[in-house]
């Protein structure tokens, strides 16, 4: 059976999706979609791809899933994944589902949220948001990594769920890295976060810096262009 993977790294959930499949060696076909190109918009892709016109995606022959988590779910139970990744023991497996769970309306809402009204937003629609509303987006991304450390980083363990890493870490990390584009590094306020990305960075080498390289180009040409002012 093939199994197609379509992505876009520039998109946090993606990120995650590639250093899991890399990262436990399951074969795939790559298949990028350019969201800056808009090619996932179209009626043909929502037909043809993905009923959500959103990365990632994949498709396993003829079977079509759409969601990081369910994907990450799907591929656990069809491919010989490491236990860590996503266990099989219930208890072990409830726990790293308390955080994907948590993570959608927290930590991702809060740091794309920031990311989106401050770079991609601006970009698309040439408008500028406010002062105001820059603010309270950074507040409420600091409430959330706060909660974060507070609740998912207290013990002194490596990863979110102990010892070992799982799949609720890189879920996390690839979306704690997006606000950078935006000019906000959550290792500058966060000294859990800082150590604890350490950990997953060099965990994962050599496909987190793979994973990660579109977004480092992006932000040394906003760095570039910034210093040029
Ligand atoms: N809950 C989904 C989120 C998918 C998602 O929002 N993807 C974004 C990129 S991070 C996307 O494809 N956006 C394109 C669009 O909205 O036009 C998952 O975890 O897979």
């Amino acid at each position: 059976m093939v199994l197609k993977y379509y992505y876009d790294l520039l998109s946090q959930p993606s990120r995650a999706v590639y250093i899991f499949l890399k990262m436990n060696k399951i074969p795939f076909e790559p298949a990028v979609v350019n969201l800056g190109g808009g090619e996932h918009l179209t009626e043909e892709f929502r037909e043809k791809h993905s009923k959500f016109q959103k990365v990632p995606f994949i498709h396993h022959d003829d079977f079509r899933l759409t969601e990081s988590v369910a994907i990450v779910r799907y591929l656990a139970r069809e491919y010989h994944v490491k236990e860590h990744w996503y266990p099989q023991e219930i208890r072990a497996q409830a726990r790293v589902d308390e955080y994907l769970e948590w993570n959608h309306l927290n930590v991702r809402a809060g740091c794309a949220r920031y990311f989106f009204d401050k770079l991609m937003g601006p970009m698309m629609t040439g408008k500028q948001p406010s002062d105001e509303q820059v603010k309270k987006n950074q507040k409420a991304m600091e409430k959330t990594l706060t909660d974060f450390e507070r609740i998912f980083l207290s013990s002194e363990a490596p990863f979110i769920t102990g010892t070992e890493i799982s799949f609720a870490d890189l879920q996390a990390a690839c979306e704690i890295e997006q606000p950078r584009l935006a000019g906000y590094e959550p290792r500058d306020h966060f000294s859990k976060i800082k150590t604890w990305l350490e950990n997953v960075k060099s965990e994962c080498q050599p496909y987190y810096d793979e994973a990660h390289k579109p977004l480092e180009a992006w932000l040394k040409k906003i760095q570039k262009k910034a210093a040029k002012l």
